[in-house]
Parts: structure tokens; C-alpha cells; sequence
């Protein structure tokens, strides 16, 4: 990947583990609303679309039709982001690498920013709460644009605040999402293996280049 200048990472599945804190919010929001709970591997399959997605897939596995779940929703919305505000980072860890691959993409001169489909406001709590912060110019959520990824409109929003054509700026993240939104926007990209990707293996899914760490990625990385 040559003359890369600014990166894009996601972060549920890519930077943080955050499948505790989705299992705890998600399940005490489906008792909350006497709803069965869902399992912590189909939860894993069902995350990467935002929260709303998650709600409605989660209120579909306990066996309401489509009308059902949306009668549910807006009761359900709100009782999720009570749970999960409890929640956030308090069963999630850092991913090995993370940090230092950040800190080299840093040290390389790269502005970063972190888009996720999560909410912003989660979002920015959980890169607080973990000590990653600092390391992004810009931060981005599911709802901080009128579609989120696998549309490319928060790539190219994003490579716009960062003064960063598309073609310069490598999209580092764990799923089908990441890379439809990047090829569509026109960026490189680069999926970890050990993410989300709707529980099957990211080697099936189009990019550029594959990791096991996130501190792989400035050796691959040429000037
Ligand atoms: O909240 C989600 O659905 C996943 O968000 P991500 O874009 O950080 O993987
Ligand atoms: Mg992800």
C-alpha cells in the first residue's frame, strides 16, 4: 500500500472487544422487555450495524415477526441506551496491538480518525474510557451522517475533515461494512482477522491487505 497519509479505523471488532458490553446491554434490555435472551455468538453475527439494527435483529431471534420488533422498538431503544451507558467498556478490552500500532501509525505522520457505526456518543466514552482518544483528530459515529457504513458518505466526510483525498487514506477495520464503504469511497483497506464480520472469516471478503495485529500494519505500509 503506497502513500497512505491518513487512516481510518474502526473500532468495535477492530480496535475494542466489545462483545461483553453488547451481550449485558442487549440482554438486560430483551428482560427488561420480557423478551428471550440472545446468545453471545449470534449477538457477535448481529453486531456491526449500529444499535438499531442490533435492537431489531436481537427482538427478530426471540421470535417476533418484522411488525412485532417494531412495535417493540422505540421502548426498546430507549431501555438499550440506558443499559449500555452502564455498560460501555466495562466488559470490553483493547484488542493486543492496538496501541502500538496506533502509536507507529502516529509516529509515520498519518492523521487518524475513528468511524464506527456505533453511536458517537458511546463512542467517545469507550476511546476515554479505554486511553485511546487522544490518538484521533476526528471521531465519527452511526449517527453523525445521513447513512452510515457499508455506505461510503462517513468516508468521505471524514477523509474531507482530514484534507485527505480517498486514494491516500487507508480504512483499517473487521468487517464487510469497512471494506464496501472504502471501496465504494475509494479507499485502500486493510481488515484484522480477528473482528466481527457477521461471525465469518474476513479472508472471504474483498481488501487490500489481511492482519492478525493492528502493529503489523506500518511495515506494510510503503512511502
Ligand atoms: O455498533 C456497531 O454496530 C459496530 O460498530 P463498528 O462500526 O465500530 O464495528
Ligand atoms: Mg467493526
Amino acid at each position: 500500500m503506497r502513500g497512505i497519509r491518513a487512516a481510518i479505523v474502526d473500532l468495535d471488532g477492530t480496535m475494542v472487544d466489545t462483545l461483553g458490553d453488547f451481550d449485558a446491554a442487549l440482554n438486560a434490555t430483551l428482560r427488561e422487555l420480557g423478551r428471550p435472551a440472545v446468545a453471545r455468538a449470534d449477538i457477535e453475527r448481529m453486531v456491526g450495524k449500529g444499535s438499531m439494527h442490533l435492537i431489531r435483529a436481537a427482538l427478530r431471534h426471540g421470535g417476533l415477526d418484522e411488525a412485532g420488533a417494531q412495535a417493540r422498538l422505540d421502548e426498546a431503544w430507549a431501555s438499550y441506551q440506558r443499559h449500555y451507558a452502564v455498560a460501555n467498556g466495562a466488559h470490553s478490552a483493547v484488542y493486543p496491538g492496538v496501541v502500538e500500532g496506533l502509536h507507529a501509525l502516529q509516529g509515520r505522520g498519518l492523521a487518524l480518525a475513528c468511524v464506527t457505526n456505533k453511536p458517537l456518543a458511546f463512542a467517545r466514552d469507550l476511546l476515554h474510557a479505554k486511553g485511546l482518544a487522544p490518538f484521533f483528530a476526528q471521531v465519527f459515529g452511526g449517527d453523525s451522517f445521513a447513512r452510515s457504513k457499508p455506505d461510503p458518505l462517513p468516508l468521505i466526510e471524514t477523509c474531507r475533515a482530514l484534507a485527505v483525498a480517498p486514494a491516500h487514506t487507508l480504512m483499517v477495520g473487521d468487517s464487510q461494512n469497512d471494506a464496501l464503504a472504502a471501496r465504494a469511497a475509494g479507499c485502500p483497506v486493510a481488515l484484522v482477522s480477528y473482528g466481527y464480520n457477521r461471525g465469518e472469516p474476513v479472508r472471504g471478503v474483498d481488501a487490500d491487505a489481511y492482519l492478525d495485529r493492528l502493529d503489523e500494519l506500518p511495515a506494510r505500509l510503503l512511502p
